[in-house]
């Protein structure tokens, strides 16, 4: 049998596989090689957060599971086997690591989150060997991983509880068993079946060549790393010993590092002499995922903005999937950029790939295409044609601060009727996602009518008149907002307690009203016009709602945190903290000034005081 010689290296030592799973078992019968059972008491539970990636997870999961059986079988009788081999499979959506479920509520949660979507399964797999000296275990590690891609059909909720009631998920990773009735969940595999049933064979068959037949030196110009060799040449590994190295004996040149009884000592990547790679004998730190992430997140940025510049969610808005050339036709771009652009998309989680083409995920349709009611469309364009480019002047403005870089933008051309709609479906998109926490932030129902200062759209406007319909609200805005304000009006009616009247808030006079609102005003201005802005409503009513990202102690939450450079680099305003707030509004006769949270990205602060006589 041609493949047996390196299987065969394994037919002399003692091997136990690290295993309850009745899968790898069979996988590894069958492939010739004899071996005892003797599962590993490793309870799966590492914090999956700290590593980089999940097959990091997978592949340390493999190898505390074979190092667990090692060190057991050595104390036990002082003799560890030759060989462990431990292997860990997972399955991957959407940056979710999926293990065994732990009920048929779990199954279900499982496979509907794979229902009619394409996932990743990884086996991570380490290859123990053990060496006793001295009643001393010495334990080296070599490990691997294998990913192949699983698409589920759209499944009914039938399907799937028949499915689930049948028993297979549930010691299973992802809750499905591909090799049984689960294989009819399944529409296509990219990659090693193996691997999804728990065992990937041929990579653990180049692993075995790669250690116990590392390359001669003359040969290294002409075999192809990461291949295994092709049938004929596995005649020629003579099963004699001393024709490869046995890592066992430490001679190997295989990728593997080096675990002793009492904790693991890793060595770098596999070095045709034995050593690490760095020649230093240390370990490279980990590998920084999250910072290269960082590092290219421009790029993910400005894919998105692109993809919606060239109205990408709009041609796949709610319709059936679409190949890149009918879509680069539709958007009149190049198909090969578009092909790219498109990947890109599905990577980011923004659009599926399927066989028939690429469609909008639920994010993109919902948020993505141009005219939703919470499309977010026109906020990424603004970003696209106006923040970019102010970003591009960071350094400027953390040099010179917010004046000075605020001093140059105030240069700009005085904007288009297209940069004035840009700007106000930018806000809409942002005021139509928060407007319902904010009108019910507090109970207002005391107030009869409120005046948003600077309301735009009149979004948060609406959701208060829904809300409170005693409520007469006026929007209050520049004459160039309201002008256009009509184009955001839902179809229907405007309700009759809603209107719009033009005006500057520094300059003209203030409509009356027992409540006023400034949402995501106040932190565009320094404390100067904040003031004078507050001393221009604070005779005339009884209470004042202020919308903005309060700054707190703890650091701030991510998403939060480019708004502070967003105002250095556009304004001469700030974020403010509770007390900074509180300072300000009580210096203005508002008392009582409580806070309540309307989400991660926004805060809403209430302040009373008597109403005037
Ligand atoms: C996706 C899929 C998974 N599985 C089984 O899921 C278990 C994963 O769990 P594990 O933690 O890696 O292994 P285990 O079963 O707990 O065994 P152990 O090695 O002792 O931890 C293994 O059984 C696999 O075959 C299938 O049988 N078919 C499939 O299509």
């Amino acid at each position: 049998m041609v493949l047996s010689p390196v299987i065969g290296k394994l037919l002399h030592k003692r091997v136990v596989l690290a295993s309850a799973s009745p899968r790898r078992r069979e996988i590894l019968s069958h492939a010739g090689l004899r071996f005892e059972v003797v599962p590993s008491r490793f309870k799966e539970k590492l914090d999956k957060a700290s590593f980089p990636t999940p097959y990091a997870y997978a592949i340390e999961t493999a190898k505390q599971k074979a190092l667990e059986v090692a060190r057991r079988m050595h104390q036990k009788d002082l003799r560890a086997p030759d060989v462990v081999i431990g292997a860990d499979t997972i399955v991957t959506i959407g940056g979710l690591i999926l293990e065994k479920p732990v009920d048929k509520q779990d199954a279900y949660r499982m496979l509907s989150r794979l229902n009619g979507k394409e996932h990743s399964v990884f086996t991570g797999v380490a290859i123990v060997h053990c060496c006793t000296t001295d009643a001393q275990l010495d334990l080296e590690v070599s490990e691997f991983h294998e990913e192949t891609t699983v698409k589920f059909s759209e499944l009914s909720e039938e399907l799937l509880w028949e499915y689930i009631d049948s028993g297979e998920p549930m010691d299973k990773a992802g809750g499905y068993g591909i090799q049984a009735l689960g294989g009819m969940l399944v529409e296509h595999v990219r990659g090693d079946f193996l691997n999804v049933v728990g065992f990937p064979l041929n990579h653990f068959c180049k692993k075995l060549v790669e250690l116990y037949y590392p390359p001669r030196r003359e040969d290294l110009q002409r075999v192809k790393h990461d291949s295994i060799p092709a049938v004929d040449t596995f005649e020629n590994l003579s099963d004699v010993e001393g024709s490869g190295s046995d890592p066992a004996q430490g001679d190997d040149g295989g990728g593997h590092g080096r675990a002793e009884a009492g904790g693991d000592k890793r060595q770098g990547p596999a070095g045709m002499q034995g050593t690490d790679s760095t020649g230093t004998g240390e370990s490279p730190p980990p590998f920084p995922a999250g910072l290269l992430e960082l590092i290219d997140g421009f790029k993910a940025s400005k894919a998105l903005f692109v993809a919606c510049k060239l109205n990408v969610f709009d041609v796949l808005k709610d319709g059936a999937p679409l190949k890149a050339m009918d879509i680069a036709g539709k958007i009149d771009a190049s198909v090969c950029g578009t092909e790219r652009l498109l990947d890109v998309c599905v990577a980011l989680g923004l659009l599926e790939k399927t066989d028939r083409g690429y469609r909008n995920t639920e994010l993109a349709d919902v948020h993505l295409a141009s005219d939703g009611e919470y499309s977010l469309h026109g906020l990424a364009m603004r970003s696209n044609d106006h923040f970019w480019n102010l970003f591009t002047d960071l350094e400027l403005a953390v040099r010179e601060g917010a004046s000075a870089a605020f001093g140059r933008k105030a240069e700009e051309p005085v904007q288009s009727k297209h940069k004035k709609l840009q700007f106000m479906r930018a806000m809409h998109g942002l005021a139509m996602l928060t407007a319902h926490q904010v009108a019910t932030a507090f109970d207002l129902s005391r107030f009869t009518s409120a005046c948003d200062l600077g309301g735009c759209t009149g979004a948060l406007a609406r959701a208060l008149t829904q809300e409170y319909p005693r409520l007469k609200v006026t929007v209050f805005d520049l004459p160039e907002v309201i002008e256009h304000v009509t184009c955001f009006q839902p179809e229907g009616r405007r309700p009759d307690w809603m209107s719009f009247t033009p005006g500057d808030f520094f300059k003209d006079d203030l409509p009356e009203a027992d409540l006023y609102i400034l949402s995501r005003i106040l932190h565009e201005w320094p404390d100067d016009k904040v003031c004078e802005l507050l001393s221009r409503v604070s005779s005339r009513c009884g209470g004042i709602l202020v919308a903005e990202k309060v700054l707190e102690d703890k650091p701030a939450a991510r998403g939060s945190l480019p708004s502070s450079l967003n105002l250095l680099v556009r304004t001469q305003g700030r974020e403010r903290s509770l007390p900074e707030y509180r300072g300000l509004l009580e210096r203005h006769g508002f008392r009582d000034v409580r806070l309540a949270h309307a989400g991660d990205r926004l805060d809403v602060m209430l302040g009373t005081r008597a109403s005037p006589p």
